[in-house]
C-alpha cells in the first residue's frame, strides 16, 4: 500500500507556502506564520526546501546552528521550545554560495528532507509543519508533490504582491495546486502598502486590492493583506545584536504585523481542518 513518509507520522497538519515569483515575501510570510501559530500555543516545524536560496536560517536568527543526526534521522534546529527549523542552509559549508544542482539531485535532496527528518514524536506530536518552497513551479515542487502524495496535507497558502496579481504566475501556481490535489487555503497579498515608521499610518504606494479581486475571480479564499513594515526588517536584522537578549519570538510579539497575521492565520484555523493523526 502507498503510504506517506514515516517522518510525518507525528505531524498533525502540513501547510505549504507558495509564490509565483521570487522576492514577494514568501519566506517572510512563512516565518510570520510560524511565529503566529507558535504564539497561539501550537508546536511548529518549518521545512525550507528553497534549495537555491535558503533564507530561513537567517530569518529565524539561527544561521550558525547545526542539525544533528540521530538513529531516526536528522534532528531539526530548535529555534525555541516548540519551534523547529530544517533547511539546506544548515548543511552547506559556505552559506554565501547558492547551490547549483540539476533536477535529479534536487529531487533526491527533497526526498531525503521529507523522509529523514524527525518531526515530533508519539508523546509530543507536531501541530503544524510549514513547507517553504522556491518560487514558481520547479523540480522542487514536483518532488514535494510526489512525496506528499499520500500525506494528506492541509493545503497551500499562495503569496503574491500588488504588482504581481495580474500576471499569469499566480494562476500557474494555482493550476499546479489543482493538478497535484493541494487545496488552496487562500491568497495573501504581501507588501500591500507601507507602514510609516513615524506615525504608523499605512499608505498604499502601489495599487492594492488586486489579491482580493484575484481570489474572487477564481473563487478562492482571500486571507488578507500584509503591508511593508520597516520594523519587521529591522527585527530580522537586529536579532544578532542590539536586541537586549530578546528572542525573535519576543521581538515579533511587539511587531505591528502580528495582529494582521493573527487575522490571516485565524481564517485558516477557522476551517478546522482535520488532524492527519
Ligand atoms: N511585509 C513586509 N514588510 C517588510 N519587509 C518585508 C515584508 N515582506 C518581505 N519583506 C522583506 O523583503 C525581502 C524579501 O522577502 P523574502 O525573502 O521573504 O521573499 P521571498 O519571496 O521568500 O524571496 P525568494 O523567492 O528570493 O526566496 C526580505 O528582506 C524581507 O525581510
Ligand atoms: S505618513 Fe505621516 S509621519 Fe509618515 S512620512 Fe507621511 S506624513 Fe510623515
Amino acid at each position: 500500500m502507498e503510504a506517506p513518509p514515516k517522518s510525518l507520522n507525528h505531524v498533525k497538519h502540513i501547510v505549504l507556502i507558495l509564490s509565483g515569483k521570487g522576492g514577494v515575501g514568501k519566506s517572510s510570510v512563512t516565518t510570520q506564520t510560524a511565529l503566529t501559530l507558535h504564539a497561539q500555543g501550537y508546536s511548529v516545524g518549518v521545512l525550507d526546501i528553497d534549495l537555491t536560496g535558503p533564507s530561513l536560517p537567517r530569518m529565524f536568527g539561527v544561521e550558525e546552528r547545526q542539525v544533528h543526526q540521530s538513529t531516526n534521522g536528522w534532528i531539526p534546529v530548535q529555534v525555541c521550545p516548540k519551534l523547529y527549523l530544517m533547511s539546506l542552509g544548515f548543511l552547506i559549508s559556505n552559506r554565501n554560495n547558492s547551490v547549483v544542482w540539476r533536477g535529479p539531485k534536487k529531487t533526491a535532496m527533497i526526498k531525503q528532507f521529507l523522509q529523514d527528518v524527525c518531526w515530533g514524536s508519539e508523546s509530543e506530536p507536531l501541530d503544524y509543519l510549514l513547507i517553504d518552497t522556491p518560487p514558481g513551479t520547479s523540480d522542487e515542487h514536483i518532488a514535494i508533490a510526489e512525496e506528499l502524495r499520500w500525506a494528506n496535507p492541509d493545503g497551500a497558502i499562495i503569496v503574491t504582491t500588488p504588482q504581481q496579481v495580474s500576471t499569469a504566475d499566480v494562476r500557474k501556481e494555482i493550476n499546479f495546486c489543482n493538478k497535484v490535489n493541494f487545496e488552496v487555503l487562500g491568497i495573501v497579498e504581501n507588501m500591500s502598502g507601507f507602514i510609516c515608521p513615524y506615525c504608523a499610518e499605512c499608505t498604499n504606494i502601489f495599487s492594492s486590492g488586486g489579491g482580493k479581486q484575484l481570489s474572487e475571480s477564481l473563487a478562492l479564499p482571500y486571507l488578507g493583506n500584509i503591508p511593508i513594515d520597516p520594523s519587521f526588517v529591522e527585527l530580522i536584522e537586529l536579532q544578532d545584536n542590539n536586541t537586549k537578549g530578546k528572542s525573535l519570538v519576543e521581538l515579533y510579539d511587539k511587531c505591528s504585523l502580528k495582529p494582521i497575521m493573527n487575522e490571516i492565520i485565524g481564517k485558516i484555523l477557522q476551517k478546522n481542518l482535520p488532524s492527519r493523526i
